[in-house]
Parts: structure tokens; sequence; C-alpha cells
């Protein structure tokens, strides 16, 4: 049975910390494949995206190029609407009855996960590997006991980059070199993305 780690996000721009944080997954947790999936709509964020769903796709796949464990799936572009992970979970067991999944989320997002929708259901469903992110610690201790005993931490080094760092730099004209892969700053420069 294949051992599937989805990475969901807004992706708005893919960035190093992502990638990172996947490949802390797939290696702490034995994972045979990395599925990245771009939110439409992502849920409990107050904006909506800077850039279209199809361009952060765009930029995901540029990320990933020709890694064979990750791979970059538009299963919630696709439907649109909220994109709630119960329903992209749904789906996939569905579609995929011989594979395992688990859900890769970082600190940030794991102490949002009692709000999260159907979040029972979920939690029955799919178990979360998280990881630490610099400047928010996951308050495992907060969580209901039947999320709590779903999360499994990875180790990965700490990255300070976020996305809305990303598109305030490119606003304000500093540089993202390093920050992006170097095919997603390309690609961000030649389509002038978040300039305005
Ligand atoms: N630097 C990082 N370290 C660990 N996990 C991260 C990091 N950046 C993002 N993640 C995790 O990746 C997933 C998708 O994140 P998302 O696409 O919202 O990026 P973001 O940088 O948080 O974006 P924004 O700054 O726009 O909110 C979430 O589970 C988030 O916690
Ligand atoms: O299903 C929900 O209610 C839900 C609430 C918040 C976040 N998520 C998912 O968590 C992933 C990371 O979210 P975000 O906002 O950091 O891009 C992404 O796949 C979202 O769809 C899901």
């Amino acid at each position: 049975m294949s051992r599937i780690g989805i990475m969901g996000g807004t992706f708005d721009p893919v960035h190093v910390g992502h990638l990172i944080a996947a490949e802390a997954a797939r290696e702490g947790c034995g994972l045979d494949e990395v599925w990245f999936i771009p939110t439409y709509n992502p849920p409990l964020k107050d904006n909506q995206p800077s850039v279209s769903s199809e361009l952060r796709l765009q930029m995901v796949q540029e990320a990933l190029g020709g890694n064979p464990a990750f791979k970059a799936v538009d299963i919630e572009l696709k439907r649109g609407g909220m994109s709630y992970s119960i329903d992209t979970v749904l789906e996939l067991k569905k579609r995929y009855p011989d594979a395992s999944f688990s859900y890769i989320i970082g600190s940030d997002r794991i102490n949002d996960l009692p709000k999260w929708h159907r979040i029972e259901e979920l939690a029955e469903l799919i178990a979360f590997i998280g990881l630490e992110r610099e400047g928010t610690a996951a308050q495992l201790g907060q969580l209901p006991e039947f999320i709590r005993q779903r999360v499994t931490m990875a180790a990965m080094p700490p990255i300070g980059i976020s996305s809305t760092d990303i598109r305030s730099r490119v606003r304000s004209g500093r540089s993202i070199a390093y920050l992006v892969p170097d095919t997603v700053h390309q690609f961000i420069k030649r389509r002038g993305l978040y300039e305005s």
C-alpha cells in the first residue's frame, strides 16, 4: 500500500519552507510520495489569494521540477468553492482505495485544527504529520484528545519563511532569491506577479 502525504496549501507563492516541510515529512514518516494540493478558496484565511489558482498551481509545478516523490494535484482547483480538507480526503480515498493518506501541516495550522470543517470526521479518516514552524509552536496540549492522538510531529530545521513575507518583498522591490526555487523566482519575475 503506498503511503501518501497530502501537502495542502494556498501556495501564494510556494516557497522553500513548503518544500523542506514536505521532504522532512517524507523522510521522517517513510512516505512514498507527497502530493501538493493547492487550495481553490482557502478556509480560515481572511484574504482571497493574490493570484489565480492556475498561476499558484503552475508555480507549484515549477517548484517540484522532476522530483519523482513529489507531485502537484489539482483536485481542489477542479472542485472549486471552499477547499475543505474533508471533501478532498473523502474524494482521494474513494479514487485511490489502496493508498494510505496522511495530512502534512505546519504548527500554525495544527493549532487551528479544532476550527476545521467536520474535524471529528476528518480526524477519524486521516492522521496528521505536524512540522514546527518558526514563530508558532504547536500547542498539542491545547488540542482535544481526539485530534491530539492523530498528530505525529516530524523534525525539520526551523525556516522563517512565509508567502506573506515573499509577497511583501516583491511589492517593495526587495529580493526573494533563494526564498523560492529559482524556477519560481523566474516565473514570478516574468509575469510580474505580486508587484502591486
Ligand atoms: N516555513 C514553514 N515551515 C513549516 N511549515 C510551513 C512553512 N510555511 C508554510 N508551512 C505550512 O505549509 C502549509 C501551507 O501553507 P501556506 O500555503 O498557507 O503558506 P504560508 O507561508 O503560511 O502563507 P501565508 O503567509 O500567505 O499565510 C501549512 O500547513 C503551513 O503551516
Ligand atoms: O477543512 C478546513 O476547514 C480547513 C481549514 C483550514 C485549512 N485547511 C487546509 O489546510 C491547508 C493549509 O491551509 P492554508 O490556509 O495554510 O493554505 C490547505 O490544504 C487548507 O485547505 C482546511
